[in-house]
C-alpha cells in the first residue's frame, strides 16, 4: 500500500512496489509552488505553518510521491543560534555573523527546539492531521559539517577553506562547534518525531569536499553522535552524504538506517559496499530529469535493476541523488514516479523498457538520437 511502502523499505521489509519521494519536491518546479512564493518570501513561507502544510503537501498530490518531506530548511536553526540567516536570490543563502572563533563558539545560546523551532513542530502537526496516514511524513535537519560549513564560511562555499582552517589550525574550537550543532540537530530532530515526523532525513550536502581521513577525525564522531542519539525515537533515519562515494563505509559507519547516495556511484555497486543490513535511497541524477521522457524512464528500469528492487532484495528507497532542479518540467517528475510504480511491480515489463541507454520502444528514432546524443552534455533541450 502506498502509505506503507516507504517506511517498509527503509526497515528493509518486503514491498508491493518500490517506494519513491525526491529531494526538493516541495520546491520551484512546482507551478503551485512558484504562485504561492510570488506572494510571499521563503522564510515567511517556511515560519507559517498552514504555508508551510500547504507546500509540503503539494508534491503528494501533484506527482503521487509516497512520501511527504517537511518545507522548512537546515538552516533555520542556524537563524536560531543568532547567526542571522537570509536567503538571496543570487548567492543563496547568506550567515550575516559568521563563526570564526572559540568566543564566537562560546557565545552561541541556548536552543530548544520547542520554543525556538516551534513553528516547524507546528507544521508537522498540521500535516499529518491533513494527510491522514495517505503517505508518511520525513522530518530532516542539516548534518554538523553541512552546518558548520554554512556558519564558518558565511554562505555557500567552493573549497570550504575556512573550516578546514578552523579543523587543522583550531580543532578544539571545530570540535566545541561540532559538539554545539550535533546537539543542535539531535533536539531538533528528536523533537519533531515528538511532533510526529515518522522518519528523519540528514543532509550532510557538503561533506564531499573532505578527504576520507579529515571525515574520519573531524566529522564522523559528531554525526555519530546524531544518528546514535535518534535510535530511541524507534524512526528510520536516513544518512544523505554528496559526493561522498570514495568513503561510503565511513558514512556507514556513522550510523543510519538508510544511506543516501548521489548518482556518482553505481548503487548496485553501493549496496554490495554497503552490506545486506542498511536500506539505501538514491540515486539518479537530478539532470536526468531534463531528458525526454522515453529517456527518464529506461533509467529509472536501470535505476530498479542495479537497486535490487526487481530481484526482490528489500530496501531500496528511489530518488534522485541531489535535489530536484528547479527548471525541470513537473510532468518529467511525474514521468519518473509513475514509472518507478508501474515498472517496479511488474519487472517482465522492466525488461523492456531497460535497454542498454535505449528509450523505450514507442520512442520514435529522431528523439532516441536526440536522447543519445544529448547525454553527457549536461545539457537538453526541451521536449516537452
Ligand atoms: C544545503 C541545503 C539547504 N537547504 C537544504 C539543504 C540540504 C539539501 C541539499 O543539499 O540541497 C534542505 C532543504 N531545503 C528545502 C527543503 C524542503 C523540503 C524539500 O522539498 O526537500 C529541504 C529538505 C527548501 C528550500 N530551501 C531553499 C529553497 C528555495 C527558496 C525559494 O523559493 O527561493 C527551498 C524550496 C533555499 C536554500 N536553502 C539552502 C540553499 C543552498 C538554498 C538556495 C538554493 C536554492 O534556492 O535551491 C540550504
Amino acid at each position: 500500500m502506498r502509505s506503507e511502502r516507504f517506511l517498509r523499505a527503509c526497515r528493509r521489509q518486503p514491498v508491493d512496489g518500490a517506494p519513491v519521494w525526491l529531494m526538493r519536491q516541495a520546491g520551484r518546479y512546482l507551478p503551485e509552488y512558484r504562485t504561492i512564493r510570488s506572494k510571499h518570501d521563503f522564510l515567511t513561507m517556511a515560519r507559517t505553518p498552514e504555508l508551510a502544510a500547504q507546500v509540503t503537501l503539494l508534491p503528494v498530490e501533484r506527482v503521487h510521491v509516497d512520501a511527504a518531506i517537511l518545507f522548512a530548511d537546515i538552516l533555520l536553526p542556524l537563524d536560531a543560534l543568532g547567526l542571522g540567516v537570509a536567503f538571496t536570490k543570487e548567492d543563496g543563502p547568506a550567515v550575516a555573523h559568521p563563526i570564526r572563533s572559540d568566543r564566537d563558539v562560546a557565545a552561541l545560546p541556548p536552543f530548544d527546539p520547542h520554543e525556538q523551532m516551534g513553528y516547524v513542530l507546528e507544521t508537522i502537526r498540521v500535516v499529518r492531521r491533513e494527510l491522514e496516514g495517505k503517505v508518511p511524513l520525513i522530518g530532516f535537519a542539516g548534518a554538523p559539517f553541512t552546518l558548520a560549513s554554512y556558519a564558518v564560511e558565511g554562505g555557500a562555499s567552493r573549497d570550504y577553506r575556512r573550516c578546514k582552517e578552523m579543523m587543522w589550525k583550531a580543532p578544539q574550537v571545530w570540535q566545541a562547534l561540532m559538539e554545539r550543532l550535533a546537539d543542535v540537530t539531535l533536539a531538533y530532530l528528536r523533537a519533531q518525531v515528538e511532533a510526529g515526523a515518522q522518519a528523519v532525513q540528514i543532509f550532510d550536502s557538503w561533506v564531499g569536499a573532505l578527504s576520507p581521513d579529515d571525515y574520519r577525525e573531524h566529522v564522523l564522531p559528531h554525526s555519530r553522535r546524531v544518528l546514535d542519539g535518534l535510535r530511541a525515537t524507534g524512526v528510520p533515519v536516513i544518512h544523505f552524504a554528496v559526493q561522498a562515494s570514495g568513503y561510503l563505509e565511513l558514512i556507514k559507519e556513522a550510523g543510519g538506517d538508510v544511506i543516501g547516495l548521489d548518482w556518482r556511484v553505481d548503487i548496485g555497486e553501493a549496496r554490495r559496499r554497503l552490506g545486506p543490513d542498511v536500506a539505501v535511497q538514491g540515486n539518479l541524477d537530478p539532470m536526468a530529469l531534463l531528458a525526454p521522457p522515453p529517456v527518464i524512464e529506461a533509467k529509472v528500469a536501470r535505476l530498479l535493476e542495479r537497486g535490487g528492487s526487481l530481484s526482490g532484495l528489500p530496501g531500496h528507497v528511489v530518488n534522485l541523488g541531489h535535489g530536484v532542479l528547479p527548471d525541470t518540467p513537473v510532468e518529467h517528475v511525474i514521468t519518473m514516479v509513475e514509472a518507478v510504480h508501474r515498472l517496479s511491480r511488474n519487472p517482465a515489463a522492466t525488461a523492456q523498457v531497460k535497454g542498454e541507454g535505449r528509450p523505450a520502444e514507442r520512442e520514435d528514432r529522431t528523439v532516441q538520437e536526440e536522447g543519445r546524443s544529448g547525454e553527457g552534455r549536461g545539457g537538453w533541450t526541451r521536449s516537452s
